[in-house]
């Protein structure tokens, strides 16, 4: 069996009141399935790769719920590890007000499944199989189920030379920055393809500077042969160091104002083109498009979309990438 991405970590449900309405007085919650290893490999899945996911969730509705809507987008979810009935499923809640009041998040995440899982039932053979690990720094930050799976995944995928995408997703409600950056640090020196978004540079190694500087800064404290780096940037697109040679690439203009899961579809879109996916290919020949750009035309498409998956087509992302004006995107 061959896995394009194989993945671990923690999946939950975001239950959210509709725009501009109050979590304190909502009389309504919208339920969306939402954990960025899972959103990133959903949408892996809908461009046709093979993506794996590995996670504990209870043997409950609610647990199913999960599974079903994974399994649904593609993603082989026959290794998650079923915990009993009275595990729980980690959720959060969010309003997505504008500004000046801005979107919040609350977790309810503590003791989940996937936080206790027990080490020992995950079966690590996955790992060889994989063409890639995809990790996140949320996993080690959960609990200590997560953290010594994580670090077991590390250690197989070093073995096997199973090369590491690793996204360092810095949450501030789960840990300090000093005990984000220790308990990241050995993927970050490990990982073939390292994402971060500016503010966690800087938050969490005081790295800041032009996109460059911080790329090349990140370049000297995690030093790995064929490593790329690439930082995400928000409204100003993405950039990357890739064998020492800097580029960038801009957004996509979007109106679309939904920022859960963009970045998660970002890594998707760059992993993609890393592993030469056929739409990608294509593209590629037919319009010189980089994964910074398709990874950016994913983060802008996802921003239209409700929910923290991109459920997208292949249809829609290359329609987007070869529009009439699609040239100036590159
Ligand atoms: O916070 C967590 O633990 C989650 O996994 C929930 C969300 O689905 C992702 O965080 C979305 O991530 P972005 O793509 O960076 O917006």
């Amino acid at each position: 069996m061959a896995i394009d991405v194989l993945s671990f970590g923690e999946t939950m449900l975001r239950l959210t009141a509709p725009g501009g309405v109050r979590l304190e007085t909502t009389p309504v919650l919208q339920v969306y399935v939402g954990g960025t290893e899972s959103n990133t490999l959903s949408c892996l899945a809908r461009l046709g790769l093979d993506a794996t996911w590995m996670s504990a969730l209870p043997s409950t509705p609610i647990g199913r719920h999960v599974e079903t809507e994974l399994r649904g987008h593609g993603v082989d979810t026959r290794h998650i590890v079923w915990a009993g009935d009275s595990a729980r499923l980690g959720t959060f809640y969010a309003e997505e007000a504008v500004n000046p009041l801005g979107l919040q998040v609350h977790y309810d995440r503590a003791n989940s499944a996937c936080a206790l899982i027990n080490p020992d039932a995950v079966n690590y053979d996955l790992v060889d199989m994989a063409k890639m690990l995809h990790l996140t720094g949320i996993t080690p930050g959960i609990g200590e189920g997560a953290r010594e799976v994580f670090r077991r995944l590390l250690v197989r995928a070093r073995e096997h030379q199973v090369p590491l995408s690793f996204d360092v997703n810095y949450r501030a409600k789960l840990w300090s920055p000093t005990e984000a950056a220790k308990g990241t640090e050995e993927a970050c020196r490990q990982a073939r393809i390292l994402f971060c978004a500016r503010a966690d540079a800087a938050e969490l190694w005081g790295i800041t500077g032009t996109p460059e500087e911080i790329l090349r800064q990140m370049s000297q404290r995690f030093a790995g042969e064929g490593k790329t780096l690439v930082l995400t940037l928000g409204s100003e697109g993405s950039a990357e160091l890739r064998n020492g040679v800097y580029a960038t690439a801009p957004i996509f203009p979007t109106e679309g104002t939904i920022r859960f899961g963009s970045g998660d579809a970002f890594d998707a879109g760059y992993l993609y083109a890393c592993l030469d996916g056929p739409l990608y290919q294509e593209v590629y020949e037919r319009y010189g498009v980089t994964p910074l750009s398709f990874g950016n035309a994913l983060a802008s498409l996802k921003r239209c979309i409700a929910g923290d998956i991109a459920v997208v087509t292949p249809e829609e992302v290359r329609a987007l990438l070869v529009r009439k004006d699609g040239a100036r995107f590159r």
